[in-house]
């Protein structure tokens, strides 16, 4: 069971790695690490279990946040609407996106920060997301709202990105630049 001694926190050099492509068909032990991704987002999202093993309550892990190198995410979130989006992937890829972009108005975080971090994080409004299910499945999800935001917080995690390093210098119009004399 993955708890919370399993995921790694900034400062791992882990997290600054780009994933390794999962060889397809995937291992048994591939398959297994990613139930047990998926599993860890049911046991963090259930009051009782989450209180007794301590678990942070998460919508997405990506392998990499417990130092596997692999192109793995697994996705646990519901839309406004309150579908339920469940998804374990290998290899995920954005394969088409919106010019419209997006943000969660109060920030994100991650289980990999033990910080909060201000600041908004701009996302494509929509993606086309590629990736092969734990039954070996192509498939192609189309999202929108909170779950496209989930899944390219995932995505960046394959990539080494942070939610933070998207997180832009204020462009607040009444934000004055401070003179270089007083940098
Ligand atoms: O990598 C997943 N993880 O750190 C849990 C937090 C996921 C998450 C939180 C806010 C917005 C998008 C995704
Ligand atoms: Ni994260």
């Amino acid at each position: 069971m993955i708890t919370m001694k399993d995921v790694i926190k900034e400062g791992h050099p882990t997290l600054r790695k780009v994933a390794k492509e999962v060889t397809l068909p995937a291992s048994q032990e591939d398959r297994d690490i990613l139930q047990k991704m998926m599993d860890f987002l049911h046991n963090s999202q259930d009051p009782e279990i989450a209180e007794k093993f301590g678990l942070r309550p998460g919508v997405g892990l990506a392998a990499p946040q417990i130092n596997v190198a692999k192109r793995m995410i697994a996705v646990l979130v519901s839309d406004q609407n309150e579908n339920l989006y469940e998804y374990a992937l290998f290899n995920p890829k954005i394969v088409s996106h919106s010019v419209e972009m997006t943000q969660l108005e109060n920030g994100e975080g991650c289980l990999s920060v033990d910080r909060d971090v201000p600041g908004l994080v701009p996302r494509y409004a929509r993606i086309t997301v590629q990736g092969t299910t734990i039954e070996g499945e192509q498939i192609s999800i189309r999202l929108r709202g909170l779950p496209a935001i989930v899944f390219q917080h995932e995505i960046d995690h394959l990539n080494g990105v942070m939610f933070y390093d998207r997180i832009e210098e204020s462009k607040d119009p009444f934000m004055k630049p401070v003179p270089d004399a007083f940098r």
